[in-house]
């Protein structure tokens, strides 16, 4: 049989490069004939079938004994992976958590990789999969890392605050010789702590009414970049919003003015475009390797999260501002003097620890307000009575404050409050929040346990669009956020700022701001939607951070 089978040209190549390596190794094992017995038996059946011990020939082919293994060792190796991947992707089912089919190779994020979908819009579709069929959670893939998605708001409740011992980190990558990534917001246990309860201070409503004008102080230019602007509508929302809150940050965190209203092309501008600019392929790579790749290799290859020119921007200007301010003892009000007066004193921070931290208010400042500035005035453009509304309350609360924008009438404007708050409940600028595990959890009421190690995500988009708590929940209605109607929803069902004690630390600032870019065109300017705009809206698929594709348009027109 053996030998009419090798006789068959088709089959004989199947035979030699298949049976002979594998069967020689284990008769040789098995019984007592050697390894070179076995040799020499094998080559007397090769001449007795005609077979070239090199090698086989198939129709007018030769194939090469060494392809031959090489086309074993692959079939090896692709059954080892199958094996292997339906092992990684039952990691939930041997759990007993429910969640959707994952597929190889993307697991549940294929939308995201192929810019089909943004990663907030995947976390909500399976937010309210696993609600209609009951789950108060789920178990996702991301490639081939399993993670949880938390749908009940009971369990969100636990994991952001009540539970926070299990879940202090946000799992981000910090390289120790990347001074950038020392930030709050990449830091985790005592470390994070103490970096905590160090800068919350910096961040109380005294230090915003310390530094509001300096935010007025760029309305001003605001108010002239628009009427420049104005002549030539439509007007780029979003990217003169940008300008105002880049301006707005490089004045109270960095201490200088950096004019990019003025200069679009400014330096400050530039290097915060190059962080934040989803249409940067190299910064939105970097911003996602550390999600899939495991650290250690990140560790192993030196991985910046930045680009290091980025690195270098940031460490010579603020360290030349310190320095400058240092020996001509020049004192400023804003968040700059705050954090140089923390290297002073007990355990002080270093002048490491404040490029990092007054990077990472940069960077988590002025997109995230430019967006809800944008997105806000996206939606009063559709809603003229509401941007009426709005634009009365700025007028009488301006009037009993004679004529002044002052701190104090701007915390009065409680429905310009309620604008903004549906602004981002809609449009929310993290549209998910993620913890990792830092020590073994076992879920409330059942036996499942979650491992160190194991990504969180809390779908927020989910969430402030899920009727239950927001009925009817594609329309704009900020009387949603009216005393009594927030008294009918439960906590942790609005997340823009995220919750627990990693909550936004500058939440304040950047509401601040927001209202006072939001007073600066409403006070000014009458503005419709241009159609420029792609309505409805389309998001990008590039980053993590909910941001229009193209920009949003509107036509002003003038008050007088
Ligand atoms: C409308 C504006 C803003 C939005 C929507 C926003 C949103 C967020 C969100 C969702 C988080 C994550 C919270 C969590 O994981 O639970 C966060 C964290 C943070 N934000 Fe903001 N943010 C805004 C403005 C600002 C501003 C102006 C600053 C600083 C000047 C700032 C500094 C930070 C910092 C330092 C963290 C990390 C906190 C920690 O991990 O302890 N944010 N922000």
């Amino acid at each position: 049989m053996l030998v009419s089978c090798m006789q068959n040209s088709s089959s004989r190549w199947w035979m030699h490069s298949l049976v002979y390596p594998v069967f020689s190794v284990y008769v040789s094992k098995c019984s007592s004939v050697s390894p070179v017995q076995w040799e020499t038996a094998m080559r007397a059946v090769y001449r007795i079938s005609n077979m070239d011990p090199c090698g086989v020939v198939i129709g007018s082919i030769y194939i090469n004994h060494n392809l031959a293994i090489s086309v074993s060792l692959v079939a090896v190796f692709l059954t080892l992976a199958a094996v292997f991947v339906k092992w990684c992707y039952g990691f939930w089912k041997r759990k007993g958590v429910p969640g959707p089919e994952p597929r190889l190779p993307f697991g549940n994020i294929k939308d995201f990789i192929l810019k089909r979908k943004t990663l907030g819009e995947i976390w909500k579709k399976i937010y309210f999969d696993l609600k209609a069929k009951g789950h108060k959670f789920g178990g996702v893939y991301q490639m081939f890392t399993p993670a949880l998605v938390v749908v009940d708001i009971e369990l969100v409740k636990r994991i952001l605050q009540v539970d926070f011992q299990h879940f202090w980190g946000h799992g981000a990558f910090i390289n120790d010789k990347d001074n950038l990534s020392f930030h709050l917001f990449n830091l985790e246990g005592p470390r994070w702590k103490r970096d905590r309860a160090k800068l919350s201070p910096t961040f109380t409503s005294g230090k915003m009414k310390m530094m509001f004008q300096l935010i007025v102080s760029c309305t001003d230019e605001l108010t002239k970049v628009l009427d420049e602007t104005s002549l030539k509508n439509p007007v780029d929302i979003k990217d003169i919003m940008s300008r105002f809150t880049t301006d707005v940050i490089g004045s109270c965190a960095f201490g200088i003015e950096c004019n990019s209203l003025k200069d679009p092309n400014d330096d400050f501008r530039k290097y915060g475009r190059k962080v934040t600019d989803q249409l940067n392929v190299e910064g939105t790579v970097r911003q996602f390797i550390p999600l899939f790749v495991p650290h250690s290799l990140l560790h192993l290859i030196n991985f910046h999260c930045q680009n290091r020119s980025i690195g270098s921007f940031y460490n010579r200007m603020v360290k030349a501002t310190v320095n400058y301010r240092k020996d001509n003892n020049v004192v400023r009000k804003d968040f700059m003097q705050l954090l140089i007066e923390l290297t002073e004193g007990e355990d002080p921070l270093s002048i490491d620890d404040i490029v990092a931290e007054c990077f990472l208010f940069f960077v988590a400042g002025f997109e995230t307000s430019s967006s809800a500035i944008s997105f806000a005035c996206y939606e009063l453009s559709q809603h003229p009575e509401i941007q009426e509304k709005v634009r009365d309350e700025i007028e009488t609360t301006l009037e009993r404050h004679e004529g002044k924008l002052s701190y104090e009438a701007v915390m009065e404007m409680t429905y310009m409050d309620k604008v903004v708050y549906e602004a981002l409940r809609k449009y929310p600028a993290l549209p998910f929040l993620f913890r990792m595990c830092s020590k073994t959890y076992t879920i409330p009421d059942t036996d499942i346990t979650v491992e160190e190690g194991t990504r969180v995500f809390i779908p927020a988009l989910g969430i402030h669009y899920d009727p239950e708590f927001y009925p009817d929940p594609e329309k704009f209605d900020p009387e949603r956020f009216s005393e009594e109607n927030k008294a009918t929803r439960p906590n942790f069902t609005w997340l823009p700022f995220g919750e627990g004690p990693r909550i936004c630390i500058g939440m304040r600032f950047g509401l601040l701001q927001t209202k006072l870019g939001l007073c600066t065109l409403l006070r000014k300017y009458k503005f419709t939607l241009n159609k420029k705009t792609k309505t409805p809206l389309v998001f990008s698929k590039a980053g993590i951070l909910t941001s229009p594709e193209g920009s949003i348009w509107v036509d002003l027109e003038g008050i007088q």
